[in-house]
Parts: C-alpha cells; sequence; structure tokens
C-alpha cells in the first residue's frame, strides 16, 4: 500500500529533501499536497514534477502566477493560512509532513492532529509553542507524531523495540555550531555570513542561525520534552563536533543507546514516513576509518545563553516557551537583516521572557496572543 503524503513546506531544505525521498520510491508514496510561501517558481517546477492533486502558495500575491502555470494540468491552486490548513486535513492522506519554518506551523499542525493524520514532524517550532496542547489534541484525536528532528529521530529509533522500558536519560548531541570554542570579545561582531556557515548540516537560515546561537539545543530540548514525554532533569546536551552520534538514550539498567550515521537529512525523514518500516537506501554509508575520533565537550553555557533560557522556559511551563520562541523569531530576522548583533539576541529574548504577561494554562488563543505581544515587545526593545 502507498502511502499518501501532503508536504507542508516543499521549497524548503526539509522539503526538498523529502521529494527527493519521494522521487527514490514511486511505489512507495504518493504526493497529495505541496506548499510553499514565496518560491513560486520552485512550487510551481514540483508540482509539473511530482504532479500532485493540491497546491499551496502562502503569499496570497503569488496566487495568480501559480494558478496560472498549474491550472491547465488539473491541479488545484489555494492561497494563504487557509489553504494549509486544507492540506493538513484532506482524507486521503495518510502523512503530513510539517517542513514549514516557524510559528506559521502551528495552527496547520493543530487541524492536521485534529484530522487524525500522522504528522512526520520537522517543525519544531510547533512543539516548542505548544507542545502541551498539541500532545493533548494527539492523544485525543489518536494522531501520531513521528519526529524528522536529527536528534528525536534518533532517540525514537533507541526506544523503539523498548517496550516502555524507562527512560534514565536522554542525551542530545549539539554540534557547537560554527562558533564552538569562541568567545564573547569574538561574537560580538560577527555578522550573518559567518552564522550562516554551520559546519555539518545544510539548512534553512533560521535553523542555521539558530545552530550558531545553541538556541537550536535550546528548542530541541523542549521539543524533547513533549515528544518523549520527559521532565528537565532527564534531558542532558552535549557537544559532538562531528555530528555523527545523533542522540543517545540511558535506561535505568543505566545501558546507553545511540543512534548513528553520517549528517543527511533523508535519512529521518524517510524513517518518519515508513515507520514502522526501514526500507533500503543508497544514502552514504558512515565509514569508521574515516572519523578515528569522536569527541564530546560540555556547552558553554555561558556565552551562548539561549540553551539556559530554553530549560528555564521549559521549568517554567505555561506560555513562556512560545514567548521564547516568539522573541527568538524576531531576533533572528532582525539579525539577518543586520540590524541587531549576535549576542544582543540573546538579551533581547532574555527581556521578552521578563516582559511578557506570564500565562500558566494557556488555551489556543492565549498562545496566538502571546505571540503577537511578544513579536511587538521585541521590536521595540531592538528599535
Ligand atoms: N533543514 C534541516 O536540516 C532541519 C530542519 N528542521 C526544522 O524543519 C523546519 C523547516 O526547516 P528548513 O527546511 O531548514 O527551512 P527552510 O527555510 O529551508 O524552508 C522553509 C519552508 O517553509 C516555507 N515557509 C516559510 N515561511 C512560511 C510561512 N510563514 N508560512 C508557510 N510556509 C512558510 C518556505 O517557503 P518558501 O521557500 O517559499 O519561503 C519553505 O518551503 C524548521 O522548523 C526547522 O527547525 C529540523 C531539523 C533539521
Ligand atoms: C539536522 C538537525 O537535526 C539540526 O537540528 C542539527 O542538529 C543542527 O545542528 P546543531 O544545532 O547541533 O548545530
Ligand atoms: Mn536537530
Amino acid at each position: 500500500m502507498k502511502k499518501t503524503i501532503s508536504i507542508l513546506g516543499s521549497t524548503g531544505s526539509i522539503g526538498t529533501q523529502a521529494l527527493e525521498v519521494i522521487a527514490a520510491n514511486p511505489d512507495k508514496f504518493e504526493l497529495e499536497a505541496i506548499s510553499a510561501y514565496n518560491n513560486a517558481d520552485l512550487l510551481i517546477k514540483q508540482a509539473i514534477q511530482f504532479k500532485p492533486n493540491v497546491v499551496v502558495i502562502g503569499n496570497e500575491d503569488k496566487y495568480e502566477q501559480v494558478f496560472a502555470a498549474l491550472d491547465s494540468l488539473d491541479i488545484k491552486v489555494f492561497a494563504g493560512e487557509s489553504g494549509l490548513c486544507h492540506i493538513a486535513e484532506i482524507e486521503s492522506v495518510d502523512i503530513v509532513l510539517t517542513a514549514l519554518v516557524g510559528y506559521a506551523g502551528l495552527k496547520p499542525t493543530v487541524r492536521a492532529v485534529q484530522a487524525g493524520k500522522t504528522i512526520a514532524l520537522a517543525n519544531k517550532e510547533t512543539l516548542v509553542v505548544a507542545g502541551e496542547l498539541i500532545t493533548q489534541l494527539a492523544q485525543e484525536y489518536n494522531s501520531l507524531i513521528l519526529p524528522v528532528d536529527s536528534e528525536h529521530s534518533a532517540i525514537f529509533q533507541c526506544l523503539t523495540g523498548e517496550y516502555g522500558n524507562p527512560i534514565e536519560k536522554i542525551i542530545l548531541t549539539a554540534s557547537g555550531g560554527p562558533f564552538r570554542g569562541k568567545d564573547k570579545t569574538f561574537l560580538q561582531s560577527v555578522k550573518k555570513e559567518a552564522a550562516l556557515k554551520h559546519p555539518n548540516w545544510d539548512m534553512g537560515a533560521k535553523i542555521t542561525i539558530d545552530s550558531a546561537s545553541l538556541m537550536n539545543k535550546g528548542l530541541e530540548v523542549i521539543e524533547a520534552k513533549w515528544l518523549f514525554g520527559l521532565k528537565p532533569e532527564q534531558i542532558d546536551v552535549i557537544v559532538h563536533p562531528q555530528s555523527i552520534i545523533h542522540s543517545m538514550v540511558q535506561f535505568e539498567d543505566g545501558s546507553i543507546k545511540a543512534q548513528m550515521g553520517l549528517p543527511d537529512m533523508k535519512l529521518p525523514i524517510q524513517y518518519a514516513m515508513t515507520f514502522p518500516d526501514r526500507i533500503k537506501s543508497t544514502f552514504p554509508r558512515f565509514d569508521f576509518t574515516e572519523y578515528p575520533s569522536l569527541t564530546f565537550e560540555k556547552p558553554d553555557v555561558e556565552t551562548f545563553r539561549n540553551l539556559g533560557f530554553s530549560f528555564e522556559a521549559l521549568k517554567k511551563g505555561g506560555n513562556m516557551a512560545c514567548i521564547l520562541n516568539a522573541a527568538n523569531e524576531i531576533v533572528v530576522s532582525e539579525f539577518l537583516k543586520d540590524r541587531i548583533g549576535f549576542l544582543e539576541m540573546s538579551d533581547v529574548i532574555e527581556k521578552c521572557m521578563d516582559k511578557v504577561a506570564f500565562i500558566s494554562s494557556p488555551n489556543l488563543e492565549d498562545y496566538m496572543e502571546t505571540d503577537k505581544e511578544t513579536r511587538k515587545i521585541a521590536l521595540d526593545i531592538i528599535s
């Protein structure tokens, strides 16, 4: 039986790699829907190649262009957030791959969960913002959430076959990013060009900046809490510059299981789309002799303060992680426009966590309000 897939964010780094997996396995997957926000040209190209039934362009100004290109091919074209929500809940779809970036993933993911879909979740921001709500809804609507993020896929793979054996802790590995080992004096003047050079992974701009500031690892700590039902003290972060061990689980008997491989997102994407099966792939294989030393060190949380903020947000609960996420989305976007320095990103996040009204038991509307308010406050602080 083929699995029918809807990809939210098909033009990005995860989305294009997911399409490579689908192209390599035409007997396993049927592509129902794809979406982009701005990149109409690539979206049209993908639609012509893969012939999905539905295409969504987020930016409504580009609707005419996409419609004109695809109308004669019998492909339905929608625009905006309502279009995204539609392809998250189409009845024939088995798996919704959330490969879009940022808070924009929240609403369509809620809709996909409420439609009982299996979610292949790359969009970690959704779980950071509203992990409690999403996991409760997933239980209520019998929706399965499968991690795509490499660390969480690694943990999930380590847990598969353990039949609920209790976890003592998980060990999330971090590359340390392009600025590993650098001090604050160096970081004061770094620009986006340097921050966008990730040592091991080729990813979208937002997550690449997050990796450089260790916010990516902070978001992943929160993501892990909700995916695996952990307490903050059960989550360790260790810097592993080679990104070969993608993460580890330590069980109550002291045994540690690790999942390893070359840094290539196609594997976790494919695993989420074929779970519980593993299918043959031609991805390059890891050779131990090419990596004679795998090394580990403690993260520098004094210099890279975002990791500490994430643990704080996790412990505080409520809407605090939503505040953290919204402030981070603003500072990353401003850093990419050269309007704020690298270290100032953490200063703004800290101030937002201090200033924005705390809500201990937020609902969806509260999250939306918190996100809006935090963005405004973050921009005020910057200006
Ligand atoms: N890249 C990676 O290796 C990894 C990524 N992730 C996570 O996966 C998600 C995607 O990351 P990545 O692929 O790198 O990101 P990219 O920036 O490469 O791609 C983002 C995708 O989302 C679309 N998009 C952007 N903004 C919006 C919006 N407001 N509404 C709807 N769609 C939007 C983009 O469309 P357009 O192209 O038109 O702008 C594009 O298709 C992120 O949450 C990231 O943290 C997790 C692990 C690894
Ligand atoms: C590929 C992936 O999952 C990214 O989240 C990656 O892990 C980023 O690397 P670091 O945040 O460890 O630098
Ligand atoms: Mn990751």
